[in-house]
């Protein structure tokens, strides 16, 4: 074993020092606000105000360590920033992650300058390393860099190895181990983190031997000198503690990245921080107003979706059942409403199973068999599955995943160029969507300008012909309208200098000047756009009490 290795095995085998002996709970969790070495370590790991942050016993029971803020802070405020010690790319089909700078390719706006993809712009694609053939670079500055510290290391021994991320995180830190890339300090701070694996063994019968096939794997693989024991509370480690790369707030990570900072952050259903990466930096902003002395908490996976979705999930990867007000009050809310209680979640288990399932069906035929795909039937398929599937009567609206369903259905017209049909179910989805605030509703808000631009681009589209529509002119309103308000909330969240902050007020500059009508934010503004937005909810079939008008 090396020495970077004996530091880790040292740390993560240690349970009792002096000082926090007494303190250990019945977890054997490392009381981390206890041990000041390794808090200050941990600080300085962080990029923040000097004094700003503290770490704490979390204000959740029994949920160990925490983070708290020692100021006030505004909504979308950025409370730190940090480089995470370890990131690895997603890999595998349609993916689009570069492992060395993580650039976003996915979305909406160019890797690379500061504008919108133009509709039908392709990037060139990514270059796939040829010796592993496994991870992709923007380019060759980015794979040399990359090689430079550490793929190197990893490249020749990843023939045949797993595609799952988290495996590949687990291969990379042990590779780090051995080649002694690490330093002691850092592999020391990443033994005290949380790895729950007495809980995975005990809860996760099933699973379990896949676990430790993993672990052996990786010994032989990386040629590890660390124990299958030690090596499974590493791959415990990046379980527990893993943030996904998420430029987004979307749910469609880029990769995994383990930061010292991100991991002290517990979790809670209704959140009051976000993490979204820049690049690779990590960035932690509020989504409310914060007071000195409140715990950060972030939603650890699926914040859109209802308890029966979330928990299990949650539970699965980090060990513990939420028990949020927001938790509580959707389980009491589906048992109120239910006929008959042992019915409820068997049924709504089933029917976001057979709601998923659309998704699933219509992405093969529209991406396989483009002439196979015909919006009007999956719609007719998801009406069919909501008029029975909820306890109680049918599927409520806004609860998840029918806003999901429809956002897909309307990418998938889209796509196909059938620019109404994806116009008028995007904004069913919209409507339904609960999130309608900050930084989640931005990320909606970017997808319903970019379509609602594509159309009044054109206002001799032949679609627009139908007299049963809205008229041009009111597209053109709520489009303008949504922008203006998709740049305020970006505002408050980014900043002036936020890059997509930055992107948008270009685009909205421009198309203010394509405008014909009064200025955006004015009260005329404001009377023309409530009355054109009634009108296009109303061809839209959504309650107009549905779609707060700004
Ligand atoms: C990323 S770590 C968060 C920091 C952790 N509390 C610590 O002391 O290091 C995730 C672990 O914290 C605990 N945890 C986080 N949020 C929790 C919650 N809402 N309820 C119970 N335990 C929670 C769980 O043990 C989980 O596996």
């Amino acid at each position: 074993m090396n020495a970077i290795e004996q530091a880790f095995s040292a740390s993560i085998n240690t349970m009792d020092p002096d000082q926090v002996n007494a303190s250990l709970d019945s977890q054997k969790r490392w009381p981390k606000h206890k041990d000041t070495a390794l808090c200050s370590y941990i600080m300085s790991t962080i990029q923040a105000p000097e004094g700003s942050l503290s770490i704490q016993e979390s204000t959740i029971p029994d949920a160990g360590s925490g983070l708290f803020i020692k100021r006030d802070v505004a909504e979308g405020e950025l409370i730190f920033t940090s480089v995470p010690l370890v990131l690895c790319a997603e890999v595998g089909q349609g993916m689009e992650a570069c492992d060395f700078c993580f650039q976003q390719r996915r979305r909406v706006f160019h890797p690379v300058e500061d504008r919108f993809l133009q509709p039908g712009e392709v990037l060139p694609p990514l270059h796939i390393c040829n010796g592993c053939r496994m991870y992709q670079y923007c380019s060759k500055s980015c794979w040399q860099r990359a090689w430079d510290t550490g793929h190197l290391y990893e490249c020749g021994l990843l023939a045949g190895a797993s595609t799952d991320v988290e495996t590949r995180t687990l291969y990379r830190l042990l590779i780090l181990m051995r080649k002694k890339v690490l330093l002691a300090q850092q592999v020391k701070a990443l033994a005290r983190l949380e790895h729950e694996v007495a809980n995975f063994e005990r809860r996760t019968k099933k699973s379990w031997p896949r676990i430790i096939s993993i672990a052996r794997e990786a010994k032989e693989r990386t040629k590890s000198e660390l124990s299958i024991g030690e090596i499974l509370m590493l791959y415990g480690i990046i379980r527990c503690n893993s943030l996904p790369v998420d430029q987004t707030y979307r749910n469609a990570p880029l990769g995994n990245a383990l930061d010292f900072g991100g991991a002290l952050i517990n979790h809670c259903c209704d959140p009051n921080v976000v993490i979204v990466f820049n690049s690779t930096q990590v960035q932690v902003r509020a989504l409310r107003k914060l007071k000195a002395g409140e715990e950060l908490l972030h939603c650890y996976r699926d914040i859109a979706y209802d308890f029966t979705f979330r928990n299990p999930r949650i539970a699965a990867r980090y060990q513990f059942r939420c028990q949020c007000d927001r938790c509580r009050e959707e389980s009491d809310r589906h048992y109120k409403e239910a006929k008959n209680e042992s019915d409820v979640l068997p049924l709504i288990l089933s029917t976001q199973a057979a709601l998923f399932d659309v998704i699933d069906v219509s992405k093969k035929q529209a991406f396989v068999t483009p002439t196979a795909f015909n919006v009007e039937l999956q719609l007719g398929k998801v009406n069919h599955i909501l008029k029975t599937g909820y306890a109680g009567g049918p599927w409520p609206n806004s609860l998840e995943p029918l806003p999901t369903v429809l956002k897909a259905l309307a990418a998938l017209c889209e796509r196909q160029g059938d620019l109404i049909n994806s116009i008028k179910i995007r904004i069913k989805a919209l409507a339904f969507t609960k999130w309608r605030k900050g930084l989640p509703w931005s990320e909606d808000l970017i997808d319903f300008v970019l379509s609602l631009s594509t159309l009044t681009m054109f206002p001799s589209h032949p679609s627009l012909r139908d007299t049963s529509l809205p008229k041009h002119k009111e597209f053109q309103d709520i489009f303008i309208g949504h922008l203006h308000i998709l740049h305020g909330i970006l505002l408050n969240f980014y900043g002036p200098q936020g890059r997509t902050t930055g992107i948008v007020h270009t685009f909205l500059q421009q198309e203010k000047g394509n405008y014909n009508g009064p200025v955006p934010g004015t009260r005329a503004f404001r009377r023309r756009f409530k009355a054109s937005q009634e009108n296009v909810l109303k061809w839209a079939g959504v309650d107009q009490e549905l779609w707060t008008v700004e």
